[in-house]
C-alpha cells in the first residue's frame, strides 16, 4: 500500500506503530456523540456567534455566513432564527439543500434537537416526491429545485417564508443559481424577506456583491454599504440603530469542534479504486483494537462504487474470519432505492467496522454516523455539455479544493477523524482548482431555461445571475426546448411547455411522460423513465475464467428472454411487466441476470412518476394491446421526448445523427439490447451517450423507430 504524508508529522504509513489511528494515543476526555443534544449544540463553534447572526439577520437584508464544515451552520442557524421569533405571524423558515438526502437527514436531526414532536411537526422536509411537513411546520428543509418549483407553481414571492437560507451555496448547481437570481428579484418586491447564504467554501464577497448590487442600491437611492465581522470577537455587535435592509453582512465562523487530520499520498496512484480499497482495509486492520471504525470513501461513480465493493469482498478472505465478519460494506449513490440509501444512516452495529463507498451524494451537508475516516479518491463524475458534439457527457474529472475540504469535513463530525487524500500534497496545493466550475458554465441549459420561462423570465440574458452562461449553451437549450414543443418560435412558453415545467423530471423525460398520457401507456413509459435512471437493469456475468463461457451463455439466454428486437426501451418495459406479473424476488432476479437492486430503484421511480402523472390525466397501461401496438406506443413516447437524439443508418453501415448540419457518428454500445438482439433499422432513437473505449460516442438505451413519427410528433421542427 502507498504511504501517506501527514502534513503535520512528515512521512507516515498507516500500518506503522506511530499511527494516530492507534487508540492508545488519543485519550477520550469527553464523548460528544453520547452527550445530551442540548449540550452538543452549545459546544458547536457557531453557538458563539448566535447573537451576531441574529443581529445581522435583523438589521440586514442579506447575511453570508462562512464557517468550517461541521461548525453547525445547517442545523443551528434555522433553530436560532426560529427561537427568536422569525416564525411568528404564520411565517416559516426554509433552508435549501442541493440534494434530497441532505434535506431529509438534516430535518430528522433538527426535529430531534427541537425536541417537540416528530419529524413533520415543527421541523419537516420537502423533496421531490416526498413531503414531510404539516400545518405545524416552522422549519422546512427543502431541495433548491423544490423551492424554485414552489415559486413557479404556487407562490412567486415565496410569501410564506420570512427567511430563505441558501445552504451549501458553493455547489452552484443550476437550481442554486436560478434560486439566487429569483431571490434577488423577490427582494425588490419584498424587502422584508431575509436571505442567509451559508457554506464552508464560498467566495462570500462575490455572493454579497451579487445580492447587494449597484442596481439594488440605485433602486432604493441608498448608499451601498457592507459590514464584515471576520475579525470581530464573537458576539460583538456593530452600533447600528436602524435597519439596513439594502446592505449585507459577512460573518466568518472560525473553528471546528473535532479535528480532522489530513494525510496525503507520497506518490500519485495509478488506480484510485484499488488504492481506496487497500486504504480502507488497512484502516480496518489497524484501527481501534478491533473496536470498529467508520470509513466513508468517495469515488466518482456508481459503477466504481460497485467495483470497490467487489474488490473489498474479495480481499476480506485475507482477514481472520472473526474480523472479516465484523466489516460491513455499504454503497451510497443516487441510483439506489431510498431504503438502501437510508441503511448508511443507521449506526446500529456496535463493534463492527463500516466501509461506505459513496459518490459525491454525501459530499456536503450530511453527517453519516460513526464516520471516523474519510478516503478521498480526488475524482468526481460531472455532466459537461460538449458544444462540439452537441451532447451532454458525464466525465470523470479531478475535484476542486472546495470539494476536497467538503469531503474531509465528513469526518470529525461526532469525534476527531482522519482524511486520506489519494493524491499528493503538492498536487493539492499547486494543481488543484480552487472551486468546481458552476453547472451553469458547463451543462445543458434546457431545464434551467424552462424553469426561468415558467417563472416569467422571458429574456434570460436580462435575468440577474451569478455567472452568465455562454451564448452557445443558451441557444442549444432554446433549440432543444423548441424541438420539444415547450417554446414557440418567439421563445414564449407553450401550453406543453407550461405542463412540462411543472414536472419533476428533465424536459425530455417530461415530454415523453406527457405523450404517454395521449398514447395511454403511462405505466410502461414511467417504467422506461425509471430504467433511464439506473446504469443497467442486467447484471454483468462474473466468475472464474473457467466458468466465464458458460456464464456468458446463461446471460445471453436471460437477456433473450426479455429482449425485444426494437431495442432497449421495450425490453425495459418487458422486464417490468415480468416483475408485475410474477413479483420476481432477489433469487429469481439473480437467476435471470436482472439486477434486483436496480429493479427496485426503477419500481420506486415508476411509482413516484405515476403518482405525479395522475394530476394530468388518466394513467393507463396498454393491457391487451398486440405486441406491435405496445412497441409502437412506447417508442412513439420515447421519440416525442428524445427526437433530438435520432440517428440514421448511412451507406457506410454506420449511424449518424440527423439534427442540424453537424452530423455525428454514433455507435450503439455493446451492452445495448439493440446491438445484440435488434434489427438493423434505418432510424434509431437513443437516450444516453458515453465515450466509447475506442473513441467516438457510444449509445445506450437505443431503439429502432419509424421515421414517419418524427413529422407526426414534431411537425414544427422537422419541416
Ligand atoms: N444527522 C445527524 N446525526 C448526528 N449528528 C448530527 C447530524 N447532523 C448534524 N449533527 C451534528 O451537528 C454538527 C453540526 O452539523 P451541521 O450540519 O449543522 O454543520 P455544518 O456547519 O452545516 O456542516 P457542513 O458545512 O459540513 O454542512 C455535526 O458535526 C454533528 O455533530
Amino acid at each position: 500500500m502507498a504511504g501517506y504524508n501527514n502534513n503535520n508529522e512528515g512521512f507516515w504509513k498507516p500500518s506503522s506503530a506511530s499511527s494516530t489511528t492507534d487508540e492508545g494515543d488519543v485519550a477520550p476526555v469527553f464523548n460528544f456523540s453520547t452527550a445530551p443534544l442540548a449540550q452538543q449544540r452549545m459546544l458547536l463553534p457557531i453557538y458563539k456567534h448566535k447573537r451576531q447572526i441574529l443581529y445581522s439577520v435583523e438589521k440586514f437584508g442579506v447575511t453570508v455566513i462562512v464557517g468550517e464544515t461541521a461548525c453547525g451552520k445547517s442545523t443551528q442557524i434555522p433553530m436560532f432564527l426560529y427561537h427568536n421569533g422569525w416564525c411568528n405571524n404564520g411565517f416559516q423558515i426554509v433552508c435549501t439543500q442541493p440534494r434530497r438526502i441532505a434535506a431529509q437527514t438534516l430535518a430528522a436531526r433538527v426535529a430531534k434537537e427541537v425536541g417537540r414532536g416528530p419529524l413533520g411537526a415543527e421541523v419537516g422536509y420537502t423533496v421531490r416526491f416526498a413531503d414531510r411537513t404539516s400545518e405545524l411546520t416552522k422549519i422546512i428543509y427543502a431541495t433548491d429545485g423544490i423551492l424554485l418549483r414552489e415559486a413557479t407553481l404556487a407562490d412567486p414571492l415565496l410569501s410564506r417564508y420570512s427567511i430563505v437560507i441558501v445552504d451549501e451555496a458553493h455547489e452552484r448547481n443550476l437550481n442554486t443559481d436560478a434560486l439566487c437570481g429569483l431571490l434577488k428579484k423577490i427582494r425588490r418586491k419584498r424587502p422584508d424577506l431575509r436571505i442567509v447564504v451559508c457554506s464552508a467554501t464560498i467566495d462570500a464577497e462575490a455572493f454579497l456583491d451579487f445580492f447587494i448590487s449597484k442596481k439594488d442600491v440605485e433602486h432604493t437611492r441608498k448608499q451601498k454599504k457592507r459590514r464584515r465581522w471576520d475579525n470581530a470577537e464573537p458576539d460583538t455587535q456593530p452600533k447600528l440603530s436602524t435597519n439596513n435592509l439594502n446592505e449585507g453582512c459577512i460573518i466568518s465562523v472560525d473553528g471546528r469542534l473535532h479535528e480532522v487530520d489530513v494525510l496525503y499520498l507520497g506518490h500519485p496512484t495509478s488506480n484510485y479504486v484499488r488504492t481506496s480499497v487497500e486504504t480502507a482495509l488497512q484502516i480496518c486492520k489497524t484501527s481501534r483494537n478491533n473496536r470498529g471504525c467508520g470509513i466513508l470513501c468517495f469515488l466518482p461513480s456508481a459503477s466504481e462504487v460497485d467495483e470497490a465493493i467487489r474488490m473489498t469482498q474479495d480481499h476480506l478472505d485475507e482477514f481472520e474470519p472473526g474480523l472479516a465478519n465484523q466489516i460491513i460494506i455499504l454503497p451510497l449513490y443516487a441510483q439506489l432505492p431510498f431504503n438502501m440509501q437510508a441503511r448508511v444512516f443507521r449506526s446500529d452495529t456496535p463493534g463492527s467496522s463500516r466501509i461506505i463507498y459513496s459518490t459525491n451524494i454525501s459530499e456536503t451537508s450530511v453527517t453519516v454516523p460513526g464516520i471516523t475516516h474519510v478516503i478521498d479518491s480526488g475524482m468526481v463524475k460531472l455532466p459537461f455539455f460538449d458544444p462540439k458534439n452537441d451532447f451532454d457527457r458525464l466525465i470523470v474529472v479531478p475535484i476542486s479544493k472546495a470539494s476536497a475540504k467538503q469531503r474531509s469535513g465528513r469526518a470529525g463530525r461526532l469525534q476527531a477523524g482522519q482524511c486520506y487524500r489519494l493524491y499528493t500534497e503538492e498536487y493539492f496545493r499547486k494543481k488543484m482548482e480552487e472551486a468546481t466550475p458552476p453547472e451553469i458554465l458547463r451543462t445543458n441549459l434546457s431545464n434551467f431555461i424552462l424553469s426561468l420561462k415558467a417563472l416569467g423570465v422571458n429574456n434570460i440574458l436580462g435575468f440577474d445571475l451569478l455567472d452568465l452562461p455562454s451564448v452557445d449553451a443558451l441557444s442549444h437549450g432554446l433549440e432543444s426546448l423548441f424541438a420539444l414543443g415547450a417554446i414557440d418560435d418567439a421563445t414564449a412558453l407553450t401550453t406543453i411547455g407550461q405542463d412540462m415545467s411543472s414536472f419533476p423530471t428533465e424536459p425530455r423525460i417530461s415530454r415523453m411522460l406527457l405523450e404517454s398520457l395521449r398514447e395511454e401507456c403511462s405505466r410502461e413509459v414511467a417504467g422506461v423513465a425509471g430504467a433511464l435512471q439506473v446504469q443497467s437493469l442486467f447484471l454483468t456475468p462474473r466468475g472464474s475464467s473457467a466458468r466465464r463461457q458458460q456464464l456468458q451463455i446463461d446471460y445471453e439466454a436471460a437477456v433473450g428472454e426479455f429482449a425485444d428486437n426494437s431495442g432497449d426501451h421495450v425490453t425495459y418495459a418487458n422486464i417490468l411487466q415480468a416483475y408485475d406479473d410474477t413479483h420476481m424476488g432477489r433469487e429469481e432476479c439473480k437467476e435471470k441476470y436482472v439486477d434486483y437492486v436496480a429493479l427496485q430503484k426503477v419500481i420506486e421511480v415508476r411509482n413516484q412518476l405515476l403518482g405525479f402523472l395522475k394530476r394530468f390525466g388518466r394513467v393507463r397501461s396498454l393491457g391487451m394491446a398486440t405486441s406491435k401496438e405496445r412497441c409502437d406506443a412506447i417508442l412513439r413516447c420515447v421519440t416525442a421526448g428524445f427526437f433530438f437524439n435520432v440517428a440514421k443508418l448511412h451507406n457506410d453501415g454506420r449511424y449518424y445523427t440527423i439534427r442540424g448540419t453537424n452530423q455525428i457518428l454514433v455507435t450503439p454500445s455493446s451492452s445495448s439490447v439493440f446491438n445484440t438482439h435488434g434489427s438493423h433499422a434505418d432510424y434509431i432513437v437513443f437516450c444516453n451517450t458515453h465515450d466509447g473505449s475506442r473513441g467516438g460516442i457510444e449509445l445506450t438505451a437505443v431503439s429502432a423507430i419509424n421515421p414517419r413519427w418524427l413529422r407526426e410528433l414534431a411537425p414544427h421542427y422537422w419541416k
